[in-house]
């Protein structure tokens, strides 16, 4: 049975200080044989946040990553950069950059395909807004963006992660319910077994105002293996919360 997966995206935060002192923080408090934790930083704080987790169970995730190999692409950070720093994990197509970047589906699923192709391991955000919730299109629109993944990807699916991340409830302190949460894992986890024989090995991660008091219940549902934090993540106490509720409950 595979342990849960709690993932701090930091976003745009943090500065060499700060992070020096979470990064021990977490890294002093991570429980013996516990949840699977990963932290997902800014690119010119990677170097930084490798040496800090080195000989821990920390693992280093990147916030994004180039659906190009390498070449004129001003800005863009290829997954083969990823993995000179020990890159994990890297988050696409956070709900962040499918509104101010105006990401695709399709972009999404190339840059999962990039990072798999690297032997990373994309973390793939997708979730409803409030209008399309309130349309009930939420099924609809969550099917649609791991569709667009799964088929770019054929094989290769029962190595990503999936985060489900209501656009509603991303820093707005609104969560999304256990039940409203577990409903929609349990659409995906469908999607996913009929793509995959595998398809339990797949993190279904919830996002979106977790913290470390509604973490425990969120978490004790069927299908949801983990959590992408974000304010919380910034917390050391916080984090360590989420992290031990994660490890305390059944995967
Ligand atoms: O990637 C993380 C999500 O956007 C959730 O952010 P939040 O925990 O601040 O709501």
């Amino acid at each position: 049975m595979k342990k849960k997966l709690i993932a701090g995206n930091w976003k745009m935060n943090g500065s060499i200080e700060a992070n020096d002192r979470l990064v021990r923080d977490v890294v002093g408090g991570l429980p013996e044989g516990g949840c699977q934790v990963a932290v997902c930083v800014p690119a010119p704080y990677l170097a930084q946040v490798q040496m800090l987790r080195h000989h821990s169970a920390l693992e280093l995730g990147a916030q994004d990553v180039s659906a190009h190999e390498q070449g004129a692409f001003t800005g863009e950070v290829s997954a083969l950069m990823l993995k000179e720093f020990g890159v994990r994990y890297a988050i696409v197509g956070h709900s962040e950059r499918r509104q101010y970047h105006g990401e695709s589906d399709t972009l999404v699923a190339e840059k999962a395909r990039a990072a798999l192709a690297h032997g990373i391991t994309p973390i793939v955000c997708l979730g409803e807004t409030l209008q399309e919730r309130e349309a009930g299109r939420t099924e609809e629109v969550v099917k649609r963006q791991l569709a667009a993944v799964i088929h770019l990807n054929g094989h290769c699916i029962s190595e990503i992660v999936v985060a489900y991340e209501p656009v509603w409830a991303i820093g707005t302190g609104r969560t999304a319910t256990p039940e409203q949460a577990q409903q929609v894992h349990a659409v995906l986890r469908a999607q996913l077994h009929a793509a995959t024989p595998h398809s339990e090995r797949v993190h279904i991660l919830y996002g979106g105002s977790m913290n470390a008091a509604n973490a425990a219940s969120l978490l004790a549902q069927p299908d949801i293996d983990g959590g992408l934090i974000g304010g919380a993540s910034l917390k050391s106490a916080d984090f360590l919360q989420i992290i031990s509720a994660a490890s305390a409950a059944r995967a």
